[in-house]
């Protein structure tokens, strides 16, 4: 059954706090400005000069009317002003013209620069955040307003810039009708302020919307992806999943569609009623001007030019007012984004500045160690108690979900215990640096991640520093057995991985996990953790693989997760979880003495091959 939603309706977002918002643009700015200061500042010049221009052109226009009626009137015609002005307003429309043209072209440089800007510091901040909040839903919908950014801020920076370009302009064009009839001004302010009313009144309610929809928004990618992607396809098709996905794909966009047509309608709606008022009062100005033109007060080329002022201006006007309402909702996704910058992630160790040991020397200690994941009230494991020994290769086994990952988490620091400790040496491990203390670790999870890149970069990746040193890429490939793997493809180490691009060639699932192995053995880890690594590989190459992986590490700490215990058993000692809890450790021979859990396993399994 879909979760149950209690997002849908938008929680309101008030003129106040979109104000508040505001406060993150001159910052937003400054950013934009280390971008680019070339491409920055020739936008900012062109905008100024192309501020200037109507109200020039108007004036322009009217002289021109004025010297048309002047030469009708004349017996002897002298066109040389005539001329001229034209040519004036020419010049004006063609600069106007490749004005407008370079802003548009820097508005577009400088916007990519920035996204691919900020893209980068998204995925930089995203790395310091700890694995308990990424595992969060709340945590992804903060990542998910923040990454919005990267595209949607384009839009913002010209719509700011514009809006400083329209004060210009509106300054410019109110000094010329006040110069005139000073009167037309409160008809300018009746024309205008039903617009203003109207954006008010509707300010922040799309964010609103969009922001309360976070959760859904993601669901729906996620669905997106399930019902219209390669990994998914083939389960979609053997199970016919398509209609399933996609009728619940439209009934969650349906109901977003039904709220923001009713806000999109709204908003119609009153537009055109304000509008209509401010239209009314424009006719009321023009009425005002032909009058005065009539009565001789006003020139021709005077009506031409206070009429198209004044209209310019209620344009302008009513575009600032608008804008204004974009921009403070625009402005309230900057605040997302810079607060999730500006956010330091919560550390799991923050007082940890020892260094680390050259060697290990006693092993790792677990004392009395229980965890519950955030959020929960469960007690994955508990009372655990057991020591890592220098050098020793231990193996955990256990059920599904008795908590052995879980271990591993701990003992990387990527979570803190909830009660108990660990320590390295007789140390806490949170007195450690934690950066160096993770360093310290090489790792394969039981879900690595299959980089679809090449495969150098899939090595490579254990340590990135030395993506350049063949021999060490060739002899790690060569411990994990991916030396194999390679022969077979076309490119080599060049090969691009996956099937997401032009000439990727995808992997079995063991040949993928023959490199993940690769990059543990390019890392020198002190300790090495293999957290069910083999469990695609078949059973002649698992036996070797760890084999080769027992030679290979020797002196080496280890810790193996693995549900073969034809694997298991060569270890130096095995621990059984069950529920959380250690149940028996030992040698393989100690365990099967105890004639407990591994006992009973391991001949099950064994029968299973007889
Ligand atoms: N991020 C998480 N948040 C909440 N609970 C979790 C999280 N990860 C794991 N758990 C829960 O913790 C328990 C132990 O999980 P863990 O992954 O440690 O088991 P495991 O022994 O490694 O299992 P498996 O053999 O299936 O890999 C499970 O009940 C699981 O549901």
């Amino acid at each position: 059954m879909p979760r149950p939603k209690q997002s849908i309706a938008p929680k309101k977002v008030n003129f106040r706090e979109s104000f508040a918002a505001l406060k993150f643009v001159p910052r937003f700015f400054r950013e934009i400005r280390k971008v680019n200061p070339l491409l920055f500042y020739t936008n900012l010049f062109c905008r100024i000069l192309n501020a200037i221009l109507p109200v020039l052109m108007l004036w322009v226009g009217k002289l021109l009317i004025d010297e048309v009626v002047v030469q009708i009137a004349a017996e002897v015609k002298f066109m040389d002003r005539l001329w001229l002005l034209v040519g004036a307003e020419f010049i004006l429309a063609v600069t106007s013209d490749l004005l407008s043209r370079a802003i548009s072209l820097t508005d577009g440089l400088l916007g990519d620069q920035y996204s691919i800007e900020t893209s980068v510091k998204i995925i930089r901040k995203t790395s310091e955040v700890e694995l308990g909040e990424l595992e969060d839903s709340e945590f992804y919908d903060k990542l998910e307003r923040a990454r919005q950014q990267t595209t949607g801020r384009v839009g913002l920076m010209s719509n700011i810039l514009t809006q400083g370009e329209d004060l210009i302009v509106i300054g410019s064009l109110l000094i010329g009708i006040v110069a005139f009839e000073p009167w037309l001004i409160l008809l300018l302010i009746v024309s205008i302020i039903p617009t203003l009313i109207n954006e008010i009144k509707f300010s922040g309610t799309s964010y609103s919307l969009a922001r309360s929809w976070t959760q859904e928004r993601r669901e729906l990618d996620y669905l997106r992806y399930a019902g219209a992607s390669d990994v998914t396809a083939k389960e979609v098709k053997l199970f016919g999943l398509s209609e399933y996905l996609a009728n619940r794909f439209k009934g969650l966009s349906d109901k977003y569609y039904l709220q923001s047509k009713s806000l999109a309608k709204q908003r119609a709606g009153w537009g055109s009623f304000f509008n209509v008022i401010g239209t009314t009062a424009y006719y009321g100005a023009y009425v005002l001007i032909i009058f005065r033109t009539v009565a001789g007060i006003f020139s021709l080329g005077d009506l031409t030019f206070l009429s198209g002022s004044f209209n310019r201006l209620r344009q302008k006007l009513q575009g600032f007012f608008t804008r204004f309402t974009a921009i403070t909702e625009s402005a309230l996704y900057l605040q997302d984004y810079f607060e999730f910058l500006d956010r330091t992630y919560h550390k799991t160790n923050t007082e940890g500045n020892l260094p680390l040991p050259k060697k290990i020397q006693t092993g790792f200690t677990f004392r009395n160690v229980g965890f519950k994941y955030p959020k929960s009230e469960k007690w994955v494991v508990r009372h655990i108690n057991f020591e890592l020994k220098a050098g020793e290769k231990l193996a955990f086994v256990g059920e599904n979900g008795a908590g052995k990952t879980t271990l591993i988490k701990l003992l990387l620091q990527f979570y803190a215990p909830t009660e108990g400790e660990i320590l390295l040496d007789g140390i806490p491990i949170k007195q450690y640096d934690q950066v160096a203390y993770q360093q310290f670790f090489g790792v394969i999870f039981q879900d690595f991640v299959k980089f679809e890149l090449t495969l150098r970069e899939n090595i490579a990746m254990g340590e990135i520093s030395e993506i350049s040193n063949q021999p060490r890429i060739e002899s790690a490939a060569q411990k994990s057995l991916a030396d194999q793997v390679i022969t077979e493809l076309p490119l080599g180490y060049e090969q691009q991985l996956g099937k997401r691009f032009k000439q990727g060639k995808d992997l079995s699932g063991g040949q993928w996990q023959k490199i993940a192995i690769a990059r543990a053995y390019m890392k020198d880890a002190e300790v090495l953790i293999l957290d069910e690594p083999t469990s695609a590989l078949d059973a002649r190459a698992e036996t070797e693989a760890f084999d080769r992986f027992i030679k290979l590490t020797e002196g080496k700490t280890a810790v193996i997760i693995s549900h073969r215990f034809s694997t298991v058993r060569i270890a130096d000692r095995i621990m059984v979880l069950k529920d959380g809890a250690v149940l028996e450790i030992g040698t393989h021979e100690e365990l099967m003495q105890n004639k407990k859990l591994y006992a009973e396993l391991f001949n099950l399994q064994a029968a299973g091959y007889k």
